[in-house]
C-alpha cells in the first residue's frame, strides 16, 4: 500500500486523539540523534563491557537505524578505553559509516588531548563533549565556585577548539542549576567557540515543564549571542520520564537528543533510543528512515552488556506483538485471512509491527478461543478438524501457561494416532 493510500486509510479507520491540538508543535526537521550506548550505557553498574567486536557491530547498527553521532567513550579514562575508541574510529573510516564520532571527557586538558590524538591518528573529526558539574549541589560536593568552573571550562574548550575539533559544552546537572550560573557558563562557552550546549538532566529530575523552561532559557541565550549554537538534550530515567522529556525537548527546540539502546545507562538509565525513534516515526517525523533493524540494534546492545531484553518491553520485547487472547487473536486473524496485513497490524497494536520489521504472532493458551487454534494449525499446514481443535483447546484451557509448539504437536500426534 502506497504512503498516500496508507494515510487516507489511517484517517478513515483510526481517529487520532494524539493529533488534536498538535498544530504548531511539530518537531522541526534537521534534528540529530546522539547515541550514548557506548558511553553512558556502559556506566551502568550491572553491565559487562562489550568486547570490541560487539562494539563495532553496534556502530554498524547505529548507522543502519539513522543515528547521526555516536558517543564512544572516554578515551582519557584508561588505555583500554583509548584503544577501543581508536579502533572504533578506524572502523567508521574504513567502512565509511555515515556516523559522526563523539567522546566525553571532563573539562580537563588531560581528558581532551587523547581525543585530539585519536582524531589525528584515525583521520576523523571527533566531537568533544566536555562536561563539568554546574549545580549548587555539585559545586558544594567538589568545593568549586563558578569562577573556577568557568576558568577550567574555558581552558578545556580552548584546547579542543585550537585543535580544530567541535566542542559541546556539557553542564552536568543542568536541570538543577541556577539560571545566572548557566547564563555565565553558556556565554563563556559560546565566546570560546563551543558549537553546542548540552543540557543534562543528570539525575533524572526534570519534568516536561522543566524541559520547556530550560530549553527556552537556553534558546534565548543562544539567540542573544548571535552565534550558531546547537542545543542537546541528555536525560535520565529516575522518575520514569526520560522518554517523554526527550520528545518534549525536541518539540521545545533542542536540535539533538541523546539516548541509549534499551535505555541502558547510569543507575536506571537514559531515554531509550529505539523508543525515541519509534515515537518520532509514529508522529510522522521520520518517514524516510528505515527502522526495521531496531530489534537487531537492541539485541546486539543487550548481548554486549550481558542483559536480556524484558519480555514485555515495547517494540523489541518478545511479547510486543504476540497474543494468546481469544478476542484479540480472532480479530487479527480475520484481517490476515482477508490478506489485509495493514489492518492485522493495527487492530490490536498501537505500534504496527511491520513498520519496524516485526510480525504479529498468535499463540494458544488458557485465554484462547477456537480462532487461535485453527490459525496455529493452518500456519503449519495441519488440517484443523473440529475434533483436533477441540482437543488442543481443551488442553490449553487446563494449562497454566501458553502452550509450547511441542505441547500442541503432542496433542496433534495423539489425535492422529487414534
Ligand atoms: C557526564 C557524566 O556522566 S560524568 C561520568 C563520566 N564517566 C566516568 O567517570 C567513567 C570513567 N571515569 C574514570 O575512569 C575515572 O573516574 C577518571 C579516569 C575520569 C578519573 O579518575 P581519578 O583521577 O582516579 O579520579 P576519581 O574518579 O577518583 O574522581 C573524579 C575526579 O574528577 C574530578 N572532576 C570531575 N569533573 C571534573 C571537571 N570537569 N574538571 C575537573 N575535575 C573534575 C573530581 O573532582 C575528582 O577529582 P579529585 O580526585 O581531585 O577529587
Amino acid at each position: 500500500m502506497g504512503q498516500h493510500a496508507e494515510s487516507l486509510r489511517s484517517d478513515e479507520l483510526i481517529y487520532d486523539w494524539n493529533e488534536v491540538g498538535r498544530k504548531g508543535r511539530l518537531i522541526p526537521p534537521g534534528i540529530t540523534f546522539f547515541d550514548e550506548t557506548l558511553r553512558d550505557g556502559l556506566q551502568n553498574p550491572s553491565v559487562a563491557d562489550p568486547n570490541i567486536e560487539q562494539k563495532l557491530k553496534l556502530l554498524h547498527l547505529m548507522a543502519a537505524i539513522g543515528i547521526h553521532v555516536a558517543d564512544i567513550g572516554l578515551p582519557g579514562s584508561s588505555q583500554r578505553a583509548f584503544n577501543d575508541v581508536l579502533r572504533m574510529c578506524r572502523e567508521i573510516t574504513d567502512h565509511r559509516l555515515p556516523l559522526r564520532v563523539a567522546c566525553a571527557g571532563r573539562t580537563v586538558v588531560a581528558d581532551i588531548t587523547p581525543m585530539i590524538e585519536i582524531s589525528q591518528r584515525a583521520g576523523i573529526p571527533v566531537e568533544v563533549y566536555a562536561f563539568i558539574g554546574s549545580s549548587p549541589i555539585r559545586q558544594l560536593a567538589e568545593e568549586w565556585d563558578v569562577d573556577l568552573i568557568a576558568k577550567r571550562s574555558a581552558e578545556a574548550i580552548d584546547v579542543a577548539v585550537k585543535a580544530g575539533l567541535e566542542v559541546a559544552y556539557v553542564t552536568e546537572d543542568t536541570t538543577r542549576s541556577r539560571p545566572e550560573v548557566l547564563a555565565t557558563l553558556f556565554k563563556m562557552a559560546i565566546d570560546h567557540g563551543a558549537s553546542r550546549l548540552c543540557l543534562c538532566d543528570t539525575v533524572g529530575h526534570a519534568t516536561p515543564d522543566g524541559v520547556r523552561n530550560l530549553v527556552n532559557f537556553t534558546q534565548a541565550i543562544v539567540a542573544g549571542s548571535g552565534a550558531k549554537v546547537g542545543i542537546d538534550w541528555h536525560g535520565h530515567n529516575d522518575r520514569g520520564l526520560a522518554l517523554e522529556n526527550a520528545l518534549w525537548a525536541l518539540e521545545f527546540g533542542a536540535d539533538r537528543v541523546h539516548g541509549t539502546a534499551l535505555g541502558i545507562g547510569e543507575r536506571v538509565g537514559n531515554a531509550a533510543m529505539e523508543l525515541i525513534l519509534l515515537n518520532l516515526k509514529l508522529l510522522g517525523q521520520l518517514e524516510q528512515q528505515d527502522l526495521t533493524r531496531l530489534l537487531d540494534y537492541c539485541q546486539t546492545a543487550a548481548e554486549g552488556v550481558g542483559w536480556d531484553i524484558p519480555i514485555n518491553y515495547p517494540l523489541v520485547g518478545r511479547d510486543a506483538f504476540r497474543t494468546a487472547t481469544g478476542v484479540h487473536a480472532a480479530a487479527i486473524i480475520k484481517a490476515k485471512q482477508k490478506g489485509d496485513d495493514w489492518l492485522a497490524d493495527r487492530i490490536y497494536s498501537g505500534v504496527p509491527a511491520g513498520m519496524f520489521g516485526r510480525k504479529q504472532e498468535i499463540c494458544v493458551g488458557y485465554m484462547s478461543g477456537a480462532s487461535n487454534v485453527n490459525y496455529w494449525l493452518r500456519q503449519r499446514n495441519i488440517e484443523p478438524s473440529k475434533e483436533l481443535c477441540d482437543a488442543i483447546l481443551a488442553r490449553a484451557k487446563t494449562s497454566d501457561h501458553i502452550l509450547s509448539d511441542e505441547e500442541i504437536l503432542a496433542v496433534v500426534a495423539q489425535h492422529s494416532g487414534r
